[in-house]
């Protein structure tokens, strides 16, 4: 008989992370969606940055980025389309981790993310030639300025930037507990698209 209820109830992991990240939303100071994305290089050495999570999907995680950067190769080339990622609340005291497989989202959905920027946002996108040298600040504002005067006020996504789409193995949802005894429940993507095994972890 399982004791996992309150905020870890439920039968869908998607469905607790949108709630949780709908309580950290009215109650972090900034940027309730931001996740640490961790990747690995050619010789195995971890890496991890932040990035913003756009989409909490029926089934996936969704962020957005530059295609060139040092992440998207880790991604895609060096871990071969593996990654995971952490979100942390201080206000609320939880944790969401998440590993999993990563494909590209590049169609109609990363169009309409990229349409929905602040235009200088969109334009920053063409601009940044992501994980790069840079020679100076002034370097990147005249790239700025150059696709601002080529591309117009309603420039279309870049090739080069988009979404990626994390497809969890594993969920782990981690609330503080009083002296250190967090509670701990880990998602198990069994066979078949819908099937999770639910295992409670000692802290
Ligand atoms: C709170 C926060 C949110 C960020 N969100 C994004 C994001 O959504 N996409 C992105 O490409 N970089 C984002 N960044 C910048 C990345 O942390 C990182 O500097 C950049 O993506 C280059 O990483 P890379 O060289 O490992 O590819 C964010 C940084 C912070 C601090």
């Amino acid at each position: 008989m399982s004791d996992r209820d309150g905020i870890f109830a439920g039968d869908d992991p998607f469905a607790i992370a949108r709630a949780w990240l709908a309580e950290a939303e009215k109650t972090e100071a900034n940027d309730p969606n931001a996740i640490a994305l961790a990747t690995v290089d050619a010789n195995g050495l971890p890496n991890v940055r932040m990035v913003l999570l756009k989409e909490i999907e029926p089934a996936a995680f969704v962020f957005y980025t530059n295609y060139g950067s040092a992440k998207a190769q880790e991604i895609e080339k060096d871990a071969e389309g593996k990654a995971a990622f952490v979100m942390h609340w201080k206000s609320l005291r939880r944790q969401i981790r998440v590993r999993g497989t990563v494909t590209r989202e590049e169609g109609p959905q990363a169009d309409s993310y990229y349409a929905s920027r602040s235009l200088k946002s969109r334009v920053g996108a063409w601009a940044s030639r992501q994980s790069q040298p840079l020679s100076s600040r002034g370097a990147l504002m005249a790239e700025v300025a150059k696709v601002t005067a080529t591309h117009g006020p309603n420039p279309s996504r870049p090739p080069f930037w988009g979404g990626f789409r994390i497809d969890p193995v594993e969920i782990e949802f981690w609330a503080d507990g009083p002296f250190r005894l967090h509670d701990r429940y880990r998602w198990v993507r069994g066979e078949g698209k819908n099937g999770w095994q639910v295992i409670r972890l000692n802290p």
